[in-house]
């Protein structure tokens, strides 16, 4: 078996935290992978200069992880096709409202066998108006008839740049045939991976908690404590837990105790972009992009899209109720209700009566 080549599709704040362990595998096991990594950058000029350029020359991504010095076999490629040309597994970490377009520009030109894992914690659009739901993960395979894992955690891109210590989980429904080559493009002593099977719900524990974190984050604008933002994370969990089973029955509930769930939920809402823009939003009064931009610099929070993608989906079929945290954080989002009025649909949650 030839070694594989590996292409990142994306070099925001976590396509670059993974380049780094990703470069270091792929140079660490040379009869499984090709050791050099193409990475897809969205080309943009950056105090004058090419962002690939500068990652080229200096090995450095200084807009979205400066500081961060990359492996010198990431290379960087600003043309989607021929990064991906004769790569045998794709990693898809870009913000999700890019995900069909990105898809769509590679049709016909990937081999049936490439694999790919998602590292991108949102849903599609594609499920609204049937009522439906439907994953990133799904997204991918439909455009590009590939297999595709996913990739979620409490993984907060700068802690892991930085080597922390952290888990992360692997979702992989052919987990006996593509686990463990998946698993061993991404375990290093810190970065900690386990397989498992329900990618399903990996991949919406991933998706959800970005909605959970942004009430944790009103309750922070809010000024209230550690004990309300607990209850927002137990009521958030019981709610993701209840939407896998909706739209998936019978999936594993151990999963929700992997680093997809409960640990990403955490660190989300206390570390995460989300918690961090909406606890703006709520102290300044600004407008939701106003704070993301002013804050962020170009990197995106998918919270509050994925609320609304979640409330559009839900609403068509009556399943809105069924979810008041959820609902509500769309609802914030969109300025039809006011932040304070989070604690009611608290006080007064399924969960309590
Ligand atoms: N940053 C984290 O800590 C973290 C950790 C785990 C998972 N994730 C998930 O990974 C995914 C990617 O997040 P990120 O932090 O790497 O991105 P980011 O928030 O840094 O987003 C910026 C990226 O979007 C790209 N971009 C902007 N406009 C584009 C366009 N029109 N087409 C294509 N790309 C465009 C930019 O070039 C840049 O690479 C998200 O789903 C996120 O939830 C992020
Ligand atoms: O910064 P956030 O809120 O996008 O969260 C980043 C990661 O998903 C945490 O695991």
């Amino acid at each position: 078996m030839s070694p594989k080549k590996v292409t990142i599709i994306g070099s925001g704040n976590w396509g670059s935290a993974i380049a780094r362990i990703v470069g270091n595998t792929t140079k660490s096991f040379p009869d499984q992978f090709d050791p050099q990594v193409r990475m897809y950058v969205y080309e943009e000029i950056v105090n004058g200069e090419k962002l690939s350029e500068v990652i080229n020359t200096r090995h450095e991504n200084i807009k979205y992880l400066p500081g961060k010095i990359l492996p010198e076999n990431v290379v960087a490629v600003t043309d989607l096709v021929k990064s991906c040309e004769g790569s045998n597994i794709l990693i898809f970490v870009v913000p999700h409202q890019f995900v069909k377009g990105l898809c769509e520009k590679l049709v016909g030109k990937i081999p049936a066998d490439t694999q790919a894992i998602s590292l991108i914690k949102g849903v599609s659009t594609g499920g609204i108006e049937r009522g439906g739901l439907k994953l990133i993960s799904e997204e991918i395979k439909e455009i590009l008839k590939i297999e595709v894992s996913v990739l979620m955690g409490a993984n907060l891109a700068p802690e892991v740049a930085n080597d922390n210590f952290c888990e992360a989980t692997i979702g992989c429904k052919r987990k006996a045939e593509d686990g463990p080559l998946l698993k061993k493009l991404f375990h290093t002593d810190n970065f900690r991976i386990n397989v498992v099977e329900d990618a399903h719900t990996v991949e919406l524990c991933g998706a959800l908690k970005n909605v959970v974190a942004c009430a944790a984050g009103f309750t922070d604008g809010l000024g209230y404590g550690d004990n309300t933002k607990a209850a927002v994370i137990r009521l958030g969990l019981m709610e993701t837990t209840k939407f896998v089973e909706h739209y998936y029955p019978g999936s594993n509930l151990e999963t929700f105790f992997e680093s997809c769930g409960i640990a990403d939920l955490i660190t989300t809402c206390y570390g995460g972009r989300n918690r961090k823009v909406c606890e703006a939003f709520v102290k300044t009064g600004k407008t939701l992009a106003e704070v993301e931009k002013e804050l962020l610099n170009g990197q995106s929070a998918q919270g509050p899209l994925t609320a609304e993608e979640v409330y559009l989906m839900m609403k068509k079929t009556g399943l809105d109720a069924k979810f008041p945290l959820f609902t509500a954080v769309h609802k914030i989002c969109a300025g039809e209700m006011k932040p304070a009025e989070l604690v009611d649909c608290l006080r007064n949650h399924p969960e309590h009566m």
